[in-house]
């Protein structure tokens, strides 16, 4: 099993990129220009405090340190990998726009882990795991210096388990975002049968199993982790008392590393087998053979004796290629629901409910109808995307409080597709493919052989070649493990049919159209 942290020192030696951008490093050197670095730093840390609030900021960037400043690269350092990635996934937009404001000369935040000054590490981010970083949910079962991981994971458990949890909290497991509930995420047509999935698991009670497991996939940012962030806050209410256990796979990663490193993986077994819904997020992460294996067993286990379990990844389950082909086929035996991106509707809805937050903070702050539909209508890549783009506008008004269209698609340009070209992904054309000829996604990757099926997948393979960088090994396993020649062949036939077919030929135009729509 192998944890990935990089020191920040190790990064920044051999890096050209780096040197060619002249980095200062702070941490070396007491000049002016550290001093300037290290005040705009504290400004923006004083900003993003009241941006999102004292608890917020006390739980994730309290342990966070500027590192290095070039002209345009800002390096900032946290303690653990699991830090940067909760950062990086749900902040980054925020502390970038914030840096931006202070230097509109800086175009990237990098968060880095430190682990340099770490003194006789065992595992890595043991003891940062449970530090004052993270929110009361974790922190609560800090182990004694003299206690194990797995005891005290044990210890948690079992105290809260001999009662039946309190409400209000998961077990153990990754920190909950108290404001990703069902009252919070807004429904629409590309979301409906995920949420009504998620709704009825969050509210049945133990044993009553449905669809086992639910895995929700969808690209970045379109809301997996709020939604499963839903069901955990609504399923610790349930009044059936549900033993509910939140973590995300580099979580359990971390916590069944450090078990097996204490010898207590054991006990850290026997606590999960008594919970009744086990939800883990960013399933694309899970990585290495010993923890694939252990998670295997938790899986078959609760599977097995009716417990409901939901997993959450990047892209569907048979395409979870990094994962043990066993993990794979029990994510398969269940109900696989694809998120889509919203649609407009959905994206102002969305912002609508952002400004009724912000407004309970500030109830001066006023953003019109109008910016609000056209951020709506312009920022339209996932819920992340248009996070980003809320918190500019807000902040910026604090500025300029007449802030018109024009300025916006300015302060947005780098939201709005007007920079680099959108990275098209196999599952996207296989989507836009399967819908366009009225198939299903998995019956383009499967193994029929019916003309309705083949034409489809052969033009779906000849487009993930022409539009992809992707090998033609690499397209034949993401069409259901094919060999490279049949993805050859496709792509040969196809071309062929094109040069002779006009019909074809602009089917294929409009395709390529609504992939990079
Ligand atoms: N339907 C929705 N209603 C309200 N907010 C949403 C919705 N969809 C996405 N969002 C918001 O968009 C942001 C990104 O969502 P989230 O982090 O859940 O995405 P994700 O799919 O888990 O992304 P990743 O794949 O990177 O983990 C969050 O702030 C979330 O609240």
């Amino acid at each position: 099993m192998q944890i990935n942290t990089m020191t920040a020192s190790a990064l920044g030696k051999g890096d050209n990129a780096q040197q060619a951008l002249g980095a200062v490093c702070l941490e070396a050197a007491g000049d002016k220009g550290d001093m300037k670095h290290s005040v705009l730093f504290e400004r923006v840390s004083a900003r993003l405090k009241a941006q999102v609030g004292p608890d917020v900021y006390a739980s994730w960037f309290a342990r966070l340190k500027l590192h290095s400043h070039s002209k345009s690269v800002v390096r900032l350092t946290v303690p653990t990998t699991f830090l940067k990635s909760w950062i990086n996934n749900r902040y980054l937009d925020l502390i970038t726009s914030l840096f931006q404001a202070e230097d509109a000369e800086i175009l990237k935040v990098e968060i880095l882990v430190r682990t340099a000054t770490r003194h006789g590490v065992k595992a890595p981010g043991v003891d940062e795991q449970t530090s004052s970083a993270e929110p009361a949910s974790v922190a609560q079962i800090r182990r004694p210096a003299a206690q194990t991981a797995g005891q005290a994971v044990a210890h948690a458990v079992s105290a809260v388990a001999a009662a039946r949890p309190s409400f209000g909290s998961p077990l153990f497991g990754s920190p909950l975002d108290t404001r990703y509930t069902f009252d919070t995420y807004v429904e629409g047509s590309s979301n409906r049968i995920s949420l009504a999935a998620a709704k009825t698991i969050a509210e049945a009670g133990p044993g009553a199993v449905r669809f086992n497991p639910l895995f929700v996939h969808s690209s970045v940012g379109l809301g997996k982790t709020h939604l499963l962030q839903a069901i955990a806050n609504a399923a610790v209410q349930n009044p059936r008392g549900l033993r509910v256990v939140y973590l995300t796979a580099e979580y359990f990663m971390w916590r069944f590393a450090t078990a097996i490193r204490d010898n207590d993986a054991l006990t850290l077994k026997d606590s999960l087998r008594n919970i009744d819904l086990l939800i883990i997020d960013d399933m694309q992460f899970l990585q290495g053979k010993m923890i694939q294996h252990e998670f295997c067993h938790l899986l078959n286990m609760l599977l097995d004796s009716a417990k409901q379990v939901v997993v959450a990844a990047d892209r569907a389950p048979w395409e979870l290629e990094s994962l043990d082909p066993r993990v794979r086929s029990r994510l398969q035996g269940g109900v696989a629901i694809e998120v889509e991106a919203p649609d407009y509707e959905m994206r102002l809805e969305i912002l609508k409910r952002r400004l009724d937050v912000a407004r309970v903070d500030d109830p001066s702050l006023d953003i019109p109808a109008e910016l609000l539909q056209h951020v709506a209508r312009s920022v339209t890549a996932s819920g992340r995307e248009l996070e980003g783009a809320f918190n500019q506008l807000v902040f910026r008004r604090s500025f300029e409080p007449n802030l018109t269209i024009e300025r916006v698609d300015e302060l947005l340009a780098h939201l709005v597709g007007s920079g680099e070209p959108r990275r098209v992904r196999i599952e996207d054309i296989q989507r836009v493919v399967a819908r366009h000829y009225n198939v299903s996604r998995q019956e383009l990757v499967s193994n029929r052989r019916t003309r309705v099926i083949v034409k489809p997948r052969q033009i779906a393979m000849y487009l993930a070649k022409t539009l992809t960088p992707r090998s033609f090994p690499e397209i034949g396993r993401r069409f259901g493990g094919r060999d490279h020649t049949t993805v050859l062949h496709a792509v040969r036939k196809i071309e062929e049919l094109i040069s002779g077919d006009t019909k074809l030929s602009h089917e294929i135009e409009l395709l390529k159209r609504l992939i990079n729509e």
